[in-house]
This record gives C-alpha cells, sequence and structure tokens, in this order.
C-alpha cells in the first residue's frame, strides 16, 4: 500500500504476541493420572491490516493482547493441548475461523520437558515410555525443547472460503551431546592458512537444532460459533494417506531425537557434515511423512590443552585429557535434505 508523498511503501507487517508461557494440567478423575504440558507460544497474523500501519487505524488490529487470551483460552478448551502440533494447528485455524480479515495465522509451540518420576509406589500408576512412573511427580529431564511451526493460510482472500492449507514442521532445539571418541577429522584442505592438525580421535560436541517439514495439509476451520470443534476430519493429508492427520508429530518427534541420539553415539565421524547427513538419511528413512530435514549443528570445540611446557604429552590424541572447552569461535555446520522424489 502505497501513500502519495511518502518515500516508502509497505512490503509485509505482521504482528501478535511472542513468548506466552503456557502450563496445562489434564487430570483423569479415574486414575488420578495427570498430564502436564508446559509451552511457549508465539502467535502472529497476517492479512488485511495495513491501514493499521498506515493509517493508525486500529479497527482491523486484534490486540496481541487478545491473542495471549485466546492461547490461554484454548489450553483450556482444546481437546488438542497435549499434542503441540494439533494444538498449534487448532490455534491458527480458531483465529482464521473467528476473525475473517485475517488470511494468516502463524503459531509456534516451544516444548520444554517435564517426565514423570520413576518411582515405584502407592502414586505410580502411571506408564512414561513403558516405565513405571509417579501419577502427578514430574522432572525436568533435559534442556532441549521440541517446537512446532504452524503456518495456516486462508485459501482464499477476504475471508470467503472456510478452507486453510497449513504448512506444518517441527524439531528440536538446543540437544546437547557431546562423545569423547569416535571422532575423527583429517584429509581438509592444507595450505599456508592451515594451523590445525589432523586427528583421528577427538571430542565431538553439538548443540542439535533440528527442524523436520511435512508435506502440507488441507484444513476445514472450525464451523462452529466458539471454534472448538477441531477434530481428525478437519486435518487432510494430501497423499492417498486415508485423510485425516498424515503424521503423528509426537511420535515422530520422540524417534527423532532418539535417531539423532543414536546416530550421534554410534557413527565413526569422519566430520561434523558426514554424521548430521546420516542422521538426517535416518530420520527420513524412518518417517514416510516427512519432506524434508534440516540439521543446525555447531561444533562445541575442546582444546587440549598444550603442557610441553613442562614435559607433558596432552596433545597426541592418544595422551589428550585435559581440554579447555571453547565457546567462541565455533564450527556451524548446517545442511537441508529434501526427500528424493
Ligand atoms: O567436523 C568438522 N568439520 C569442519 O568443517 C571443521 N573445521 C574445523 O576446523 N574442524 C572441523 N570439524
Amino acid at each position: 500500500m502505497a501513500t502519495e508523498g511518502e518515500p516508502g511503501v509497505l512490503v509485509d507487517a505482521r504482528y501478535g504476541k511472542d513468548k506466552v508461557r503456557v502450563f496445562r494440567v489434564v487430570r483423569d478423575p479415574t486414575t488420578k493420572v495427570h498430564n502436564v504440558v508446559e509451552y511457549n507460544v508465539t502467535v502472529l497474523v497476517e492479512g488485511a491490516i495495513e491501514t493499521s500501519y498506515t493509517q493508525a487505524d486500529n479497527t482491523v488490529v486484534v490486540a496481541t493482547d487478545s491473542m495471549k487470551n485466546i492461547t490461554n483460552y484454548l489450553a483450556k478448551v482444546s481437546p488438542h493441548v497435549l499434542d503441540p502440533a494439533r494444538f498449534a494447528l487448532h490455534l491458527g485455524a480458531h483465529l482464521l475461523a473467528r476473525y475473517t480479515h485475517i488470511q494468516t495465522a502463524l503459531v509456534t509451540v516451544d516444548q520444554l520437558r517435564w517426565a514423570r518420576i520413576g518411582i515405584a509406589g502407592a502414586e505410580s500408576s502411571a506408564k512414561e515410555e513403558g516405565r513405571p512412573g509417579h501419577n502427578y511427580a514430574f522432572w525436568r529431564d533435559g534442556a532441549d525443547r521440541r517446537f512446532v511451526d504452524v503456518e495456516v493460510a486462508r485459501k482464499e482472500k477476504d475471508g470467503g472460503a472456510n478452507t486453510a492449507v497449513a504448512k506444518v514442521s517441527g524439531g528440536l532445539r538446543d540437544l546437547l551431546v557431546l562423545k569423547s571418541s569416535g571422532s575423527a577429522f583429517e584429509n581438509f584442505v592444507r595450505d599456508e592458512y592451515t594451523t590445525l592438525v589432523e586427528v583421528d580421535d577427538r571430542i565431538f560436541s553439538t548443540s542439535v537444532d533440528l527442524r523436520y517439514t511435512y508435506d502440507e495439509v488441507d484444513v476445514r476451520l472450525p464451523g462452529d460459533e466458539k471454534g472448538l470443534v477441531f477434530g481428525e476430519e478437519n486435518v487432510r493429508g494430501k497423499g492417498n494417506d486415508g485423510g485425516v492427520y498424515a503424521w503423528d508429530d509426537a511420535k515422530i518427534g520422540s524417534r527423532a531425537r532418539e535417531i539423532t541420539l543414536d546416530v550421534f553415539a554410534h557413527d565413526e565421524s569422519a566430520s561434523v557434515q558426514a554424521t548430521l547427513y546420516k542422521m538426517a538419511q535416518r530420520v527420513l528413512s524412518e518417517n514416510k511423512g516427512i519432506e524434508k530435514v534440516r540439521y543446525v549443528l555447531p561444533n562445541k570445540h575442546y582444546i587440549p590443552v598444550d603442557m610441553k611446557y613442562i614435559g607433558v604429552d596432552n596433545t597426541t590424541p592418544r595422551n589428550a585429557e585435559v581440554f579447555t572447552p571453547v565457546d567462541s569461535p565455533s564450527g556451524l555446520i548446517s545442511a537441508t535434505i529434501s526427500r528424493r522424489r
């Protein structure tokens, strides 16, 4: 939108609430087993909102405070609250159903870890991944977070249709790993700039960031007045997968984490690049609904301390035992691996 006399043109605009912190407990009154989730939610919208920027017209603005309220309200009433992907889809679809001038809703749900405390006893009838666990006592069993990113876009402009298409990706952030053997780095370019020595055994540590992207899904917006009826039938995969959800993000999320840890541990790593590629291939081969995988792996260097000055060998790989962990600089290795068509 351009106004005469102004040098600039509004090219894109989106707004919303970031860092909406939500904790939800779901209680089963019969078994007394509780399930809990903690999310950091980002909820943004795009659409016919240009005049709020160009003409100070707030009549098109759903307040970011209201978006926070909607997030909390859906955390209370959505049947999908325990599943971040479905919850994010429901929140995005709800915003489009409720506000016809909104074209696209962008929802990110970052999930903090809460695992059942695995103890036996009277209050431990619940199970987590087959293990016994306390019914309502939990602990933070890792600093890594699962996330899901959902972009729900109305199919037709101007609120005309009750159908939308959703781009969904999920992943993992800040999974910190280290191995003290099984990693080499040799045969790299050697020239006048090279000081790094080749090693057939070194420490390999990284903080894994992983994003996997699904095939797009079709979304039917909730038709009921309150926008709360949003079931399996509202989301359809595009392939011949019999409709409903084309994937189970909860299962894929925990499997991708297991695969990442498994490949990291088992691979005789020739480089961060080569290990990354193997991780991505495994994630693709075991999860048919995933279209592409992106890993970002910083190489967190651990430098053997040189003790030659005191007559001690601490630098040849066999004798390297004391290291200085180096925060910066770090390598930064990334790649996207897409399913072969
Ligand atoms: O696995 C590695 N890949 C690199 O590209 C690189 N560069 C470097 O200095 N060390 C390493 N390690």
